[in-house]
């Protein structure tokens, strides 16, 4: 796949703001930015980060080229052309810390910090919100559906329901990362390394003059891989029954029907009685996929009323992230360099959640020794280190303060991971299967209480005394001004 240079995919306000600091001479100056969300997606206790190995793509592309500046020029006469002689030289020549993508990752703690010239830093926001906000939630809704299915087969069928070809791409990915086990796309099948599944649609059967024949003739083509769709005139009267012949001559040629696929009506009932059908007929290794508008909570239901389901087939739901169409991941300024050093900034709101926590931050998995689970995740100033000498550490909530405890016999992991440093990619991107692998290890290390689909508990995220501190003062200061 081609790369496209992603550079004017940002707010145009991004670039109004650049020129307004190259006008007044600021552009060098430098500024912190942490991206993070506030409210975790679908009731559920916690997200799934993806999206770091685009932003990696994005940041080692990042340059302006001549059509790009033509047409700047061409959108605002107000940009002079010395500022556009300015994006000609630009390249992404800061710091940038991240969190692992599969991490399990929680609301209000810094997932991304970027240390840069406020130029470069500034014009960043929007595409690196863009494949945050996006791929973490479907990396989450993924990762809720494979919580329910067990070890049952998930393959990601969304591609023709997907928001455009970079959500479907991008999608089936995060659904990879999170748990799923193939995708139908083959772009990202091609691009990634992920494995691909198909199955056939319902115009192969109409296409015949009758199933039987289609489902031979299927058969004939692709001896090693027949799944076979039963559901387009009458799966039970036909579609199994047909199936199960087309297996039998398999059998006589010495092959074995990998499957069937049910589409449509009660997929409970159908798979159960598909299941005996096959079972009878001494088929029992034909594997039944199911496919319909499935997500988290029917998977859940099928499976709690015994349906006889291997595979499920996850479109729309998964691709579209349908219940919940957006994660509102946010990149806010927290300080700025004033005489050579960084100065705290917060940003007040009359709501107290949208109140920031001022200041450069490192966010500790805080994992106790003993049960070799997650306590909290605890937030701290950049240069606080109480916490890596394993000295007592008293957790408090930062909403309720009052709710503390104290910890002893724990190690604290620091969660973000320093990708670029001074513009070199200093971390080399794990593989998928390496991501995955990470993702699965780190669901273990959280209680089941916290895990589950429905009202989970709530995992605590604190903040360190001192940057407790450094919000009230500022907020404050703030008050009195
Ligand atoms: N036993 C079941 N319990 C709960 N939900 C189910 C059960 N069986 C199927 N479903 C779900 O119910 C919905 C049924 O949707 P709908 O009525 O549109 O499908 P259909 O009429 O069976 O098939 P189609 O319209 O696609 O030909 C789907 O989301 C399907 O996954
Ligand atoms: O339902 P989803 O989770 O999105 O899974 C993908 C769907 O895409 C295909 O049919 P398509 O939707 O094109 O046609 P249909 O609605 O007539 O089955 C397939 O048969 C699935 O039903
Ligand atoms: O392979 C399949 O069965 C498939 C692929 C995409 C969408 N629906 C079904």
């Amino acid at each position: 796949m081609a790369y496209d240079n992603l550079t004017l995919h940002t707010d145009k306000y991004q670039i109004n703001m650049m020129y307004a600091h190259w006008f007044h001479g600021t552009l060098n100056d430098k500024a912190v930015f942490e991206a993070y969300f506030r409210k975790l997606p679908f009731g559920n206790g916690y997200a799934v980060f993806a999206g770091l190995q685009r932003i990696v793509e994005y940041i080692k592309e990042l340059r302006f080229d001549e059509p790009m500046l033509a047409y700047l020029a061409e959108q605002e006469e107000n940009y002079d052309p010395a500022f556009l002689e300015e994006l000609r030289k630009l390249r992404f020549t800061g710091h940038l810390w991240s969190v692992p993508e599969g991490e399990l990752v929680f609301p209000n703690e810094p997932l991304i910090r970027v240390e840069a010239r406020v130029f470069e830093a500034q014009l960043i926001e929007t595409a690196l919100l863009n494949f945050l906000n996006y791929q973490t939630l479907i990396a989450t809704k993924a990762s809720r559906i494979r919580q329910v299915a067990g070890d049952d087969i998930l393959l990601e069928f969304g591609t023709r329901r997907a928001q455009e070809a970079d959500a479907a791409v991008w999608g089936a990915r995060a659904a990879y990362l999170a748990g799923f086990d193939a995708t139908s796309n083959l772009r990202a099948g091609m691009r990634f390394g992920i494995p691909t599944k198909g199955t056939h649609a319902h115009a192969w059967v109409q296409g015949h003059e009758s199933e039987e024949t289609a489902f031979e003739r299927f058969a004939a083509a692709l001896p090693d891989q027949v799944t076979l769709l039963v559901d387009t005139y009458d799966t039970l009267r036909s579609g199994i029954p047909n199936a199960i012949r087309t297996a039998k001559k398999m059998e006589s040629q010495g092959k074995r029907m990998q499957g069937v696929r049910l589409d449509s009506g009660d997929l409970t009932y159908l798979s159960k009685t598909a299941r005996q059908m096959l079972d009878e007929a001494g088929l029992s290794y034909v594997k039944i996929t199911a496919s319909n508008d499935l997500d988290e909570n029917i998977i859940f239901n099928l499976k709690a009323q015994g349906a006889a389901i291997d595979s499920w087939g996850v479109g729309t739901q998964l691709i579209t992230s349908a219940d919940q169409p957006s994660l509102g991941g946010v990149y806010k300024l927290v300080a700025r360099e004033s005489g050579g050093e960084y100065v705290p900034v917060i940003k007040i709101s009359g709501n107290p959640e949208k109140v920031t926590t001022p200041g450069l931050k490192e966010t500790y998995r805080i994992v106790n020794r003993k049960s070799g689970k997650a306590e909290a995740d605890y937030i701290a100033l950049k240069h606080e280190d109480d916490m890596l000498k394993g000295e007592p550490l008293n957790l408090f909530d930062p909403v309720h303060p009052y709710l503390s405890k104290t910890v002893e016999d724990y190690e604290a992991q620091p969660l973000l991971k320093e990708i670029f440093r001074n513009g070199e990619q200093v971390y080399t991107l794990p593989g998928h299967e390496e991501i995955r692998e990470y993702h699965r290890s780190r669901l273990g290390l959280f209680w089941p209480e916290y895990m589950r689909k429905l009202n989970p508990e709530r995992y605590p995220i604190d903040l360190s005394p001192a940057a407790w501190e450094l919000k009230m003062n500022l907020i404050k200061q703030h008050q009195k001004q």
